[in-house]
């Protein structure tokens, strides 16, 4: 039964300024924002169009990104990098991402490599690997999880490592590699118990593999829909041999490690995923303003004004997930639910949000010389990478389920 008391907690003399509940950013945050989006509307919005159309990767912005110290944000300081938290750097994410959000993943492409050894990895593979971004922006790394026959499925992948004297020798085929063409190194996850009955949680190993290893191949530069600039490859891995060292975290607990690497990493999806739901709201709130039909402005006719509403609607619900995302891996807590909530939210609102602007513009919109279309092709990706919109699902209604189990209550209050 609640205490009449209950309810009396908090005395009445506390001011409500440190009763509330807070949305807003500090004046750190705000400038780390403010400084990514600058470089968004200076840098990345001008030379959009054009490395959308070349698909080449945009180096020279890299490199730029890399000196002003947004590229590869949650390293930690110790090994050269800035040490943003989760929140800021989902907020230089969102921000990069309202310029394009090919450029966005060039820049950032490393990050899911990157997670995995920040989370398992020992000082001495911290400051070597880590280091190594840090030090050129022409160091790059990339995750090889996906194989042609697993995606979704990482239970399925079928690459083996097996131990032959001092080394490990890895052989398989991964797929979709962001990065693949010029990492130096590979965070890799192989099969390191051939029975197929042995559970994931014990069945694979995670290896950080150095690019100039022999044995490692790199296919040609694959032609997406969306987000061309990217680097996205093949890499085959023939009788690579790496040194026991180059183990991360403990042999038999490569699942995990790659699992964890998503939670930490999914946030940063969904502020992708945000901030091209805000640059296609920006554009189609402005082409409203513009255009013209039956006299006014497309904007004062509510079918138009109606599909901004629902655009801004869920930009703003989007926004505010991810941002409690990426909150709840800076508590440091396992984050798999909040991570999944926001990563789906936010590409589904991408994909709608960017469809919805397509609209807005009308005939226009399914032209090239208009920026909506690129949006509408940047943004269906975010459904499928790190993760489809379906597994997302799953992984909500597993957690969402052993919590009522747990507790007896459905949805979560924290
Ligand atoms: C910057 C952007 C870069 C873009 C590049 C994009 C490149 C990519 O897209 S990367 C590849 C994308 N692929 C994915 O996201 C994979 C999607 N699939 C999954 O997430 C998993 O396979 C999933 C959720 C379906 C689970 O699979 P399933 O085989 O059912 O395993 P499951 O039984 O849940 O878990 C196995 C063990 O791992 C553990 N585990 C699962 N998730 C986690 C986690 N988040 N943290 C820690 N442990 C975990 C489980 O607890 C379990 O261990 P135990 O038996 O001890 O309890």
């Amino acid at each position: 039964m609640l205490s009449r008391n209950a309810l009396r907690l908090v005395p009445k003399a506390t001011p409500t300024s440190t009763r509330a509940l807070s949305f807003d950013l500090t004046d750190q945050q705000k400038q780390i924002q403010g400084a990514a989006f600058q470089f968004a509307k200076e840098v990345i919005v001008p030379q959009a169009a054009k490395f959308d159309k070349s698909g080449e990767f945009p180096w020279e912005i890299v490199k730029q990104a890399h000196e002003l110290g947004i590229m590869h944000p949650q390293i930690p300081e110790k090994f050269g990098g800035p040490g943003l938290t989760s929140v800021e750097t989902a907020l230089v994410v969102e921000a990069l991402s309202y310029g394009c959000t090919g450029i966005q993943l060039a820049i950032m492409g490393p990050s899911l490599a990157i997670a995995p050894v920040f989370l398992f990895g020992n000082d001495d593979q911290k400051k070597k690997y880590l280091g190594l971004l840090t030090e050129s922006h022409k160091n790059y790394a990339a995750y090889c999880v996906t194989e042609p026959g697993a995606g979704s499925d990482v239970n399925g992948v079928k690459t083996r490592a097996e131990k032959k004297g001092d080394k490990w020798v890895i052989n398989g085929n991964k797929m979709w590699i962001t990065g693949g063409g010029f990492a130096n190194w590979f965070f890799v996850l192989a099969r390191t118990d051939p029975n197929p009955k042995t559970p994931a949680n014990k069945a694979f190993t995670a290896f950080i593999v150095p690019g100039d290893t022999p044995g490692i191949t790199r296919g040609k530069k694959e032609i997406n829909m969306g987000q061309r600039c990217a680097d996205t490859r093949a890499i085959t891995f023939e009788d690579v041999a790496i040194d026991e060292s180059n183990v991360l975290g403990k042999v038999g607990s490569g699942f995990k490690v790659a699992m964890g690497a998503f939670d930490l990493t999914r946030p940063g999806v969904a502020a992708g995923a945000v901030g091209l739901a805000w640059r296609a709201l920006d554009e189609a709130t402005k082409y409203s303003l513009e255009r013209k039909t039956f006299g006014v402005p497309i904007a004062q006719h509510q079918g138009v004004s109606f599909l901004l509403a629902d655009m801004a609607i869920n930009l703003e619900l989007s926004r505010t997930i991810t941002y409690k995302a990426a909150a709840a891996v800076d508590k440091g807590s396992r984050s798999s639910y909040y991570a999944s909530v926001a990563k789906c939210f936010a590409s589904d609102t991408a994909v709608k949000t960017a469809t919805d602007a397509v609209q807005v513009f009308g005939g226009a919109g399914f032209n090239t010389e208009y920026p909506v279309e690129k949006l509408f092709r940047d943004a269906k990706i975010y459904q499928i990478y790190e993760g489809t919109s379906q597994i997302q699902r799953l992984v909500i209604s597993r957690e969402l389920l052993q919590k009522t189990v747990q507790t007896g209550l459905a949805g979560s209050i924290e």
